[in-house]
């Protein structure tokens, strides 16, 4: 593969990543319900003005649970694809997928957690 190929077909990536980004955001109301929480944050990270260890610590969590959360509609979508009939197999793996995420989520929470605790409960 040339140099110029290259590019192209990573441009081409670039744009399917893109585009399945906006599907999840559109489409998936879990996506879009971490969105939403993730703007809460965000905007009490400048209400608070975090430091910047915290900024990154807080992106960090965002950026780990809306993956996870995206690897995991994409799982749910495969396997209703491979399989659209009821299956314990099937359910078992969507409540594996769906355990990953569980993970994340804590995660995150306790990240907020020792945050925003002192700012709100330790004025000083
Ligand atoms: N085809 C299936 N066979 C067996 N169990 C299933 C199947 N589909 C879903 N389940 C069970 O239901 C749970 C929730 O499934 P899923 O995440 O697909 O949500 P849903 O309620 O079916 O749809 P959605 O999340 O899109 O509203 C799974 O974790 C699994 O326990």
């Amino acid at each position: 593969m040339n140099e110029k190929n290259f590019i192209k077909s990573r441009l081409k990536g670039f744009y399917y990543a893109i585009k399945g980004a906006w599907m999840l955001l559109k489409t998936e109301q879990s996506i879009q319900v971490q969105m939403v929480v993730s703007i809460g944050v965000i905007a009490a990270g400048f209400y608070f003005d975090i430091t910047a260890t915290e900024w990154i610590l807080q992106l960090f969590a965002i950026g780990l649970v809306i993956s996870i959360e995206g690897i995991n509609t994409a799982v749910e979508e495969l396997a209703n694809f491979v399989h659209p009939d009821f299956h314990n197999k099937i359910g078992h793996i969507k409540d594996i997928a769906a355990g990953a995420v569980f993970f994340a989520a804590i995660i995150a929470v306790i990240i907020a957690m020792i945050i925003y605790w002192p700012y709100i409960f330790q004025n000083n």
